[in-house]
């Protein structure tokens, strides 16, 4: 195909698409939400009203022909960017990244929230900050405004923040995600509870901007030309220059705040999961499992997966596993959320390595002694390792399983970049875009290095899930993938 007849066929792509949400939208009545009227995120949808703005974008159809026109826009700007700003952009990523990390750090979102639309001038704005830096201590250097403004004005142009006038900003829908919803009175009042507020994500963002940051720096380096004399398993084991695995060096007393935004911020990456839920009985027909039932979530941090289902499904109950630390501070991270769950014992933790055996049996609060679970969950775990390690802890599982019990792993399944007959198509066979749907699809590959840096582990491939699965005794019988993401709900039987 010519190059400008591939062009015209993105471009058309984009129009379809775009027909589509305009229909969807215009069929309740609605406009698309605004680019410049901040998103408050939430861990839950719950409250979404069915038929809003917010609610429709969750909507399978909207999901799709979203993911279809970030997918040509991405295709279409690089086919048409001058290389040279295509390597800047590559490179100069990190600057982007930085300064997202200063915009929640300076609790610009909070401050930009409560001046509204209008926005603030810099100086108003460096002042406001500085006022909440001292909360923590005096500061030793004030924020210049010039500098302030250089910062959001990069982030401007990658809509994080509006300039509404010369050095005035003001909240983008972006700048939203980084507002942890408490109010500045509150952050002055202390700090550290604007990570105790309604969206986790401002909490997530910390870790990943320490040690995730720090260890993606020095990924190169330590691949191709690591300093003489090291063999650390992972750039995070190198940036810290620890042999501890990142999950024991967030248990060291000194880190405590930061395993509880860790459990906190599991609430939150939900979001990932695009259109889909580990709800969905296209995932699992969790009603069609007998009462009191139980679901052993393995490695489930503080338990939201098994919160969620629990919600959904109050015929079930369930044991979430987890380190002992982890299991420790749960209580105390969901507060009074949930509570009714806990004291009823339909939800209760114990603290269990998932290298190590299972208990023969499992004692359920109401119920009595399990032999064998109906499902093991493990989610967001297996990316958290390598092949070996992952090897063990299915093999425990297989050990310790019964011929009907499942096996749910819930993490991302990446595409190939080429296409792949023993895997589901994501576009259609005659369409222009990629066929990994490129851009749209591309946090899978960031969650990817993500674990490869920080712990050693990666996102799978089907082909990959399916060796290790295999090696383990178990076989994939289902895979359930969200759409708009690399999501997947991956059930596997006992071989
Ligand atoms: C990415 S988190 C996922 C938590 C939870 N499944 C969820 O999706 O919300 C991975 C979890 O594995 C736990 N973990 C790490 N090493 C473990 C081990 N050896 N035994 C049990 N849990 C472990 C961590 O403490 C953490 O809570």
């Amino acid at each position: 195909m010519a190059t400008l007849t591939h062009l015209r066929a993105l471009h058309a792509t984009i129009g379809s698409a775009l027909d589509d949400i305009e229909r969807v939208y215009n069929g309740h009545n609605v406009d698309f939400p605004s680019p410049d009227v901040p998103v408050m995120l939430k861990d839950s949808d719950a409250d979404l009203t069915p038929g809003s703005a917010e609610a429709l974008l969750k909507t399978d159809e909207v999901v799709k022909a979203s993911s279809y026109i970030i997918a040509a826009c991405g295709q279409l700007s690089t086919a048409v960017q001058n290389p040279f700003f295509a390597l800047m952009e590559g490179v100069s990523g990190s600057q982007v990244a930085a300064a997202i990390q200063i915009l929640e750090a300076s609790h610009a979102p909070e401050i930009l929230r409560v001046a509204g639309p209008d926005g603030l001038h810099v100086d108003e704005l460096a002042r406001k900050i500085d006022e909440l830096r001292a909360a923590k201590g005096p500061v030793s250097r004030p924020l210049e405004p010039w500098r302030l403004g250089h910062i959001l004005r990069l982030l401007a142009a990658h809509q994080w923040v509006r300039e509404v006038s010369p050095d005035v900003f003001a909240a983008s829908r972006l700048t939203g995600i980084l507002d942890s919803g408490t109010t500045p009175e509150q952050i002055r009042e202390n700090p550290q509870s604007k990570y105790d507020g309604p969206n986790g994500m401002a909490g997530l963002m910390l870790i990943c901007a320490d040690e995730m940051y720090r260890s993606i720096g020095c990924f190169p380096e330590w691949l191709l030309s690591p300093r003489e004399g090291t063999n650390y398993a992972s750039p995070f084991n190198y940036a810290y220059q620890t042999d501890e695995t990142f999950y024991a060096w967030l248990e060291r007393p000194e880190h405590a705040s930061r395993l509880k935004l860790m459990g906190r911020g599991m609430k939150t990456v939900r979001v990932a999961e695009g259109s889909g839920s580990v709800t969905d009985e296209s995932v699992f027909p969790w009603n069609t499992l007998p009462a009191d039932s139980l679901i052993v979530d393995v490695g489930g941090g503080i338990g939201s997966v098994s919160i969620q289902l629990a919600e959904a499904y109050s015929h079930l109950r369930f044991i979430v596993q987890d380190r002992q630390k982890t299991v420790a501070i749960a209580l105390t991270v969901w507060g009074a959320d949930h509570k009714e769950l806990f004291d009823s014992g339909r939800v209760s933790l114990q603290p269990q390595d998932f290298f190590a055996a299972q208990p023969t049996s499992y004692e359920v609060p109401g119920v009595g002694r399990v032999d064998k679970p109906a499902v093991f969950v493990l989610a967001r775990v297996m990316h958290n390792w390598g092949d070996e390690d992952c090897k063990k802890i299915l093999s425990q599982l297989r050990a310790a399983a019964g011929p009907s019990t499942k096996l749910i792993v819930i993490d991302q399944i990446l595409p190939l970049a080429c296409r792949d007959e023993s895997d589901v198509a994501l576009v259609p066979a005659d369409s222009p875009l990629l066929p990994n749907l490129g851009k749209a699809y591309a946090s899978g590959y960031y969650f990817d290095i993500s674990m490869m840096v920080s712990l050693g582990g990666k996102e799978r491939t089907l082909r990959e899930f399916s060796e290790i699965s295999r090696a383990s005794g178990w076989q994939i019988s289902n895979v359930v993938r969200a759409t708009g993401s690399c999501w997947a709900y991956t059930t596997l039987s006992p071989v």
